[in-house]
């Protein structure tokens, strides 16, 4: 049970009024790799928000990296947050500093003081993600591919117990995309826990792994045909 690091129970995911998802029971254990399909519309980012406490859980039982989902408190998030590496398909990263400072910025904002370990952290992400030798360009001298390696890298500054990546190749050509995912299956590999929204399906068929679908307000898990 200890492995778990998210479960929601009977939950309902809810827009304003609009019921998204109901009945929603899944879980992921630690060392996953976990894909989230669905047509556009179906709820996987509504789903994702809620995860990262962007929705609150108004129905039904839901843990995250130790926090209860139903209960969460405003206060809670940035905490929350810390244990969570978050990749958005847009990259989201700051266009006016260098993508050194972009995760200086990151640590500094989340406790760390001391130098060395900062810029050791920073090596040891960009690294990561191969990205290590262009730390000193700002992400607009940078490919949509390399930008989304930097937020992958930026996503492992804090060592979290589980990444959510909503869309992360939804902004890339395919060749880049496979790119990415060869990045994420390296970084779930090494350790880390992945739940990664797509509407991707070659990506899926290239590197098959356990897939929960949004369809009809509900989402199951499918079994994937091996041929
Ligand atoms: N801020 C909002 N307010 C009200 N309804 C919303 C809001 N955001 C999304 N919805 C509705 O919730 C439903 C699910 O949307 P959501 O964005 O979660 O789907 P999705 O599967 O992520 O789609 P896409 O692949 O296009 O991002 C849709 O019917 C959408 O219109």
């Amino acid at each position: 049970m200890s492995d778990t690091v998210l479960f929601l129970k009977d939950a309902s995911i809810f827009q304003g009024e609009n019921l998204v998802l109901s009945d929603v029971s899944v879980s992921v254990e630690k060392g996953e790799f976990v894909y989230l399909i669905g047509k556009t519309g179906t709820g996987k980012s509504s789903f994702m928000k809620t995860l990262y406490g962007d929705l609150p859980l108004q129905k039904g039982e839901g843990e995250i990296v130790g926090y209860d989902l139903a209960t969460l408190k405003e206060n809670d998030i940035p905490f929350l947050r810390r244990k969570l590496g978050v990749v958005f398909q847009d990259f989201k990263l700051l266009n006016d500093r260098t993508v050194h400072d972009n995760l200086n910025f990151v640590l500094t904002a989340t406790g760390w003081k001391d130098k060395p370990a900062i810029e050791s952290k920073i090596n040891e992400v960009l690294a990561k993600v191969g990205m290590k030798t262009k730390s000193f360009k700002y992400p607009y001298q940078l490919s949509g591919g390399e930008q989304q390696r930097v937020a992958i890298a930026r996503a492992l500054l804090n060592d979290p117990e589980l990444i959510l990546a909503d869309e992360p190749t939804g902004n890339l050509d395919p060749q880049t995309s496979v790119e990415v995912m060869e990045v994420l299956r390296e970084i779930n590999k090494n350790g880390n826990t992945i739940l990664m929204a797509t509407h991707d399906y070659a990506l899926l068929l290239k590197y098959p792994s356990k897939t929960l679908k949004c369809d009809e307000n509900q989402i199951f898990e499918v079994v994937q045909k091996t041929v």
